[in-house]
Formats: structure tokens, C-alpha cells, sequence
């Protein structure tokens, strides 16, 4: 059914207004879609029609002004009866056991229902789309990540799906595959119906990131239709593209409930829903949006809700809107990436920006004299006027930074973006609207000039480094206010790998990789001490460093053990 406002919902409500075609979907690879299908047969007792939660909306229009007028009964979805290829469906079950071990990973389900499909190990068991394979292909992904390994299969074959797994562990392509290849077999879209499959997500980088994503493993597909709809940005654009028709919505889910209450979208025919970092979401306020959306999908359809942590708000979210779903976890979970190593640095109020700047010039420093760039940096702040306040220090350092945060235009947000992402920005000054999700690659070092209020945020925080196999570096500062938090992060760091070495850390290889970094900062401070000397081309070394020479600011031997022991 169309999407009805509460105010004006009753049982005659179950109506599309669209016309719709019968049949599967044929307008991408006939060959590939099949023609019949196995009906999804996990019935939603949380479906309601009338009952929705009180939004606090006032003033919802109707939605009939952006659709056609003409009532009829929207198509059931399709939901595939999806296999992997023969090599895998041999698979015994100690063998299933053995690779989810390899993987890392850990499966559960309900009792009393399906088990779940096994891992897959290669795209090409997966019996994927031809053209979603050029595209893997195309994009050189050669193996799946471990949550892909085991996430898609499920998704694939039409399972509801909680996912957990570390930052930059590949979760969007996850469900962003098994998403497009659920679109190609639905009966095709037209004008004023749609979309086939939402994405909600926390923040508009975010959004945008993932409908890139989605038009990446799309590409080779004819007349697939993606839209973005996030907040800041033409509102009569995103409508017109809404009510042409389209596949996938990748959305921040106010802007995408203003599109629902001007009639411009519909519910009716979305049966693949995914809520990524649907705890950020929750804690940003979106819980009424989030709740009109789940509320009002149709009855068949099949929700993935992905997360790098794991707070109890996301078990309540799973228990409401997810049936029977599969949980899969990938390694630790809410827990720092084994790939970033941390650093934990008392470091008073007063004092933090002169320390980042050390820091950062050092870096400078240290980049001139290999000749190679600036390492990519993202600077997290805890308020926006901060977030100004740092990048205007570093800019007057001469550093190439930009600050990103909720109170800038959403073209300056882009802008900041693009120039971290592409240059020349190397320093990104960022509140918590870039913590989640963003993947810039090459981001070599995070620095917390203020820690977060929680744990999951400087899991999320710390993952923006040490990416897709990569290793990364994060810096935090604290103060006393920090206590509860910092004993966690410690907590975390000695429950970490021994791969996951901090200048902290107990034992040998710790201790080794301390002194090696005390030895590196001392080279770099005769080196900076010759800059000064000597001058640079184009620049004014003296003032660029000025404070970076001044002893007081040189990190002193066993800075380490004082924060550790505070
Ligand atoms: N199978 C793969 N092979 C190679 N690269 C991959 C693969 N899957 C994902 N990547 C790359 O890994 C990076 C991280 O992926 P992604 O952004 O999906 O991580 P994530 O798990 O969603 O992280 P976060 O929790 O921070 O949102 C991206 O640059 C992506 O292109």
C-alpha cells in the first residue's frame, strides 16, 4: 500500500496509487532473472497499518499529489529462491564450521529456525548477476571480506540479517550487492511507484558514500535507477527523480519522511530494507522516522541492520523489526579494530592545541624530509565552534586543513569532503558527523583532541583509520573528565591481540615499539632544529615551527608510563 499519514490511515488504505506491471522484472538480463519465484514465506506479526507511533508530525499533507491517481493492488515482491553454486551446497557442516573459524566468524539463529546458509569464500559461488560480477570485477574486489563472506549469503537468500563487524570491514558492500541482485528480480519499476529497496543512514557523508557504493556494483545495468535523499540539498531535485521512478533510495530518514508526507515516494513496493549504524540513528532522534518506516512497509519484506557495535539499543531495534534473523558477528564485537593501533595521552584543557600542533608538525616535518605527503589526518572535536576554532589554528600554521560539521552548508560539508578526499585538504576537523561509516582512503591517523561520550563512538571514531586491511594510527587526549571512558579504552587495548601493539601496552614488543618511537621522535627533533636554521623553500619554517622547537613542547621519555599511570 501507498504511504498513508497517520492522521489520514484506515483499512481501505491497502491501495497503490500506481499503475503496475505484471510479471518479473525483464528490462536488465532476461536471461538472468527467473520467471517464477518462491514466495518469502516469514510472515511480519509487527506490521501494523493503524497503530503507528505518534511521530509528533503535525500537518502531514496527502499523499496523493506527487503519484498517479489510479488505485490498483501493488505486486507482491519476489523473493528468489536464491542458490550458491554446487561446490558450496556440498559443503559439509564440520567443513561450514571450519571456515566460519577461519573467517572469524560467528553465526546464530533463532531457535527453532532455518539454519543459516554457509560462508562463501569466492563472489563467484555466489551466483551473482552477470553484470554485478563485471562490476566486482571492474572494481577489483577479488575476495569477499569475512562479513561479506557470510552476510551476503544470508541476505541472498532472504533472511533477515543483523551484522556486526569491525570498521572497514566491508560491511556496505555487504548489503549493497545482495540488495541490487534483490532489485533485478522484482517486476519492473514505473513512474510514481518505487522505490524497490531503502537504505537508511545516520548522516549525509554517510548516505552519500553508500549510494556511491550502490552505483559502483550497478554500473553495467542499464537504466538502474539509484537516488540519494539527505537533508541540505535541493528538495525539488530529489522529487523529481522520486516520482520518475527509482530502484534504490539511499536516505537520512528525516529528509526521506518529508518525501513520504509530500506524496513524492511511496512504501509500497520497498521489500529490502537496511538501517545502517541504526544506533547513531537512534541517538541522533530518528527513532519516530525509523519507526513510521518499519511500520508501514509492506508485509513481505526483508530488513538488514548493519553495525560495527553492538549497544542494547540495536538488540531492542532487532527484536521489534527484525523476524527470525541471522546474526553474524565478525571477530570482536564493539571493540577497536586490531589494524589501528592507540595511543592514550593526558593531555589538560588548556594545553590540547598546542599538542595537536606538535603533532601535526611533526608530521609536517617528517613528510618534507622523506618527500612524501602529509599523512592523511582526521582531528575529532567535541562541538562545532571547536571544530572552526582548531582548523583556523592549523590553517595559520600553515597546515592544509578544513573543518566538517553539522552548522556548515551542506555544499561547504561537500566541499570539505572532497578536498580530504582528493586534495589538497590533509587534515580533516571533524565533530561526530564524521565518526561513522566514512571511508577515505589513506587516512593514516585519527587524532581525539577531545574523546568521545561513549565507547561505540570511539570504536567508530578509531575505525576511520585502518581500513580494508590497512593499519592506521589514533591519538587520544584526555583530561580527568575522561576517567570512565579512558579505563575502557585501556580495557580494550590489553584485551587487544598482541597484533594491535600500543605504546601502553604490557610486554616486550610494546616496550621495543616505544623506544623506537621515543628514538624516531628525537631524530625528528634534530631534523626540525636544522629546518629552523636553515630555512625552506616557500615557507616560513621558523613560524610553521616555532613551537614544535621549543623544548617544553618535545614529548618527553616515559610519556607513556604517566598516562597509563594516572
Ligand atoms: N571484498 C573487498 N575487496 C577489497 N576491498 C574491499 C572489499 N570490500 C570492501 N572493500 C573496501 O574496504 C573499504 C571499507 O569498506 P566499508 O566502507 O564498506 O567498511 P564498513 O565495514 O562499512 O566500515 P564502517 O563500519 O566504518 O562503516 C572500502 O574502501 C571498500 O571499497
Amino acid at each position: 500500500m501507498s504511504y498513508v499519514p497517520p492522521h489520514l490511515r484506515s483499512s481501505s488504505a491497502a491501495t497503490i496509487a500506481a499503475t503496475v506491471g505484471n510479471g518479473v522484472a525483464d528490462q536488465f538480463h532476461p536471461k538472468q532473472v527467473k520467471s517464477s519465484s518462491t514466495k518469502f514465506t516469514s510472515a511480519k506479526n509487527n506490521y501494523s497499518t493503524g497503530n503507528s507511533i505518534n511521530s509528533g508530525n503535525a500537518g502531514y499533507r496527502s499523499s496523493g499529489s506527487g503519484v498517479s491517481t489510479r488505485n490498483v493492488v501493488a505486486p507482491d515482491p519476489v523473493f528468489p529462491q536464491w542458490k550458491p553454486s554446487d561446490r558450496v551446497l556440498r559443503l559439509k557442516p564440520e567443513q561450514v564450521q571450519e571456515v566460519r573459524l577461519r573467517l572469524n566468524v560467528d553465526v546464530s539463529v533463532p531457535p527453532d529456525s532455518l539454519h543459516a546458509p554457509a560462508p562463501i569464500e569466492a563472489f563467484a559461488d555466489m551466483n551473482l548477476h552477470t553484470s554485478i560480477m563485471k562490476d566486482i570485477a571492474f572494481h577489483e574486489y577479488t575476495t569477499p571480506t569475512s562479513i561479506q563472506a557470510q552476510a551476503m549469503p544470508v541476505a541472498l537468500s532472504g533472511r533477515d540479517l543483523l551484522g556486526c563487524a569491525e570498521t572497514g570491514s566491508g560491511k556496505t558492500a555487504a548489503f549493497t550487492i545482495p540488495m541490487i541482485q534483490h532489485c533485478l528480480a522484482q517486476p519492473p519499476i514505473q513512474r510514481g511507484v518505487g522505490p524497490l529497496a531503502l537504505v537508511l543512514a545516520p548522516t549525509r557523508e554517510l548516505a552519500q558514500q553508500i549510494e556511491k557504493e550502490v552505483k559502483a556494483f550497478s554500473r553495467s545495468l542499464d537504466s538502474f535507477k539509484t537516488a540519494i535523499v539527505v537533508g541540505g540539498t535541493n528538495m525539488a531535485e530529489q522529487r523529481s527523480e522520486l516520482r520518475a521512478g527509482v530502484h534504490i533510495v539511499v536516505a537520512t530518514p528525516g529528509r526521506f519522511i518529508d518525501h513520504l508526507q509530500q506524496g513524492n515516494t511511496s512504501l509500497s513496493r520497498i521489500s529490502f530494507v537496511v538501517l545502517d549504524e541504526a544506533d547513531r540513528m537512534l541517538d541522533m532522534g530518528f527513532e519516530p522516522q525509523i519507526r513510521e518506516v518499519m511500520q508501514n512497509l509492506p508485509q513481505k519484506h526483508q530488513t538488514l541492520l548493519f553495525s560495527a557495535t553492538m549497544p542494547v539499543e540495536i538488540e531492542e531495534l532487532a527484536q521489534e523489526y527484525l523476524t527470525n534473523p541471522v546474526r553474524v558477528k565478525v571477530g570482536k564485537v564493539s571493540s577497536p579494530t586490531a589494524n589501528v593501533s592507540q595511543i592514550l595521552e593526558k593531555v589538560p584543557e588548556n594545553e590540547k592545541i598546542d599538542r595537536l600542533l606538535d603533532i601535526l608538525v611533526e608530521a609536517a616535518a617528517e613528510s618534507e624530509r622523506f618527500d612524501r605527503p602529509f599523512p592523511l589526518t582526521i582531528v575529532f572535536v567535541e562541538r562545532k565552534s571547536r571544530c572552526d576554532e582548531v582548523a583556523e589554528a592549523l590553517t595559520e600554521q600553515g597546515l592544509q586543513a578544513a573543518a566538517l560539521h553539522g552548522g556548515r552548508s551542506q555544499s561547504e560539508r561537500e566541499a570539505a569532503l572532497r578536498d580530504f578526499r582528493h586534495g589538497p585538504t590533509r587534515i580533516l576537523v571533524a565533530t561526530d558527523v564524521a565518526s561513522r561509516g566514512l571511508d577515505v582512503t589513506g587516512v593514516a591517523h585519527v587524532i581525539n583532541l577531545d574523546l568521545p561520550k561513549t565507547m561505540e563512538d570511539y570504536v567508530h571514531r578509531i575505525g576511520r583509520t585502518g581500513r580494508a586491511g590497512s593499519t592506521g594510527q589514533a591519538t587520544s587526549f584526555y583530561t580527568d573528565r575522561d576517567v570512565y571512558l579512558v579505563a575502557q579504552i585501556r580495557k580494550a587495548i590489553q584485551d587487544a591481540d598482541s597484533g594491535n601493539t600500543i605504546t601502553y601496552a604490557i610486554g616486550k614488543t610494546a616496550r621495543r615499539k616505544e623506544k623506537e618511537a621515543i628514538a624516531a621522535q628525537k631524530e625528528a627533533k634534530v631534523e626540525l632544529s636544522k629546518l629552523s636554521l636553515v630555512g625552506s623553500t616557500g615557507i616560513n619554517v621558523e613560524d610553521k615551527y616555532r613551537h614544535m622547537i621549543a623544548p617544553a613542547v618535545i614529548r618527553k621519555e616515559g610519556a607513556a608510563d604517566d598516562a597509563w599511570d594516572d
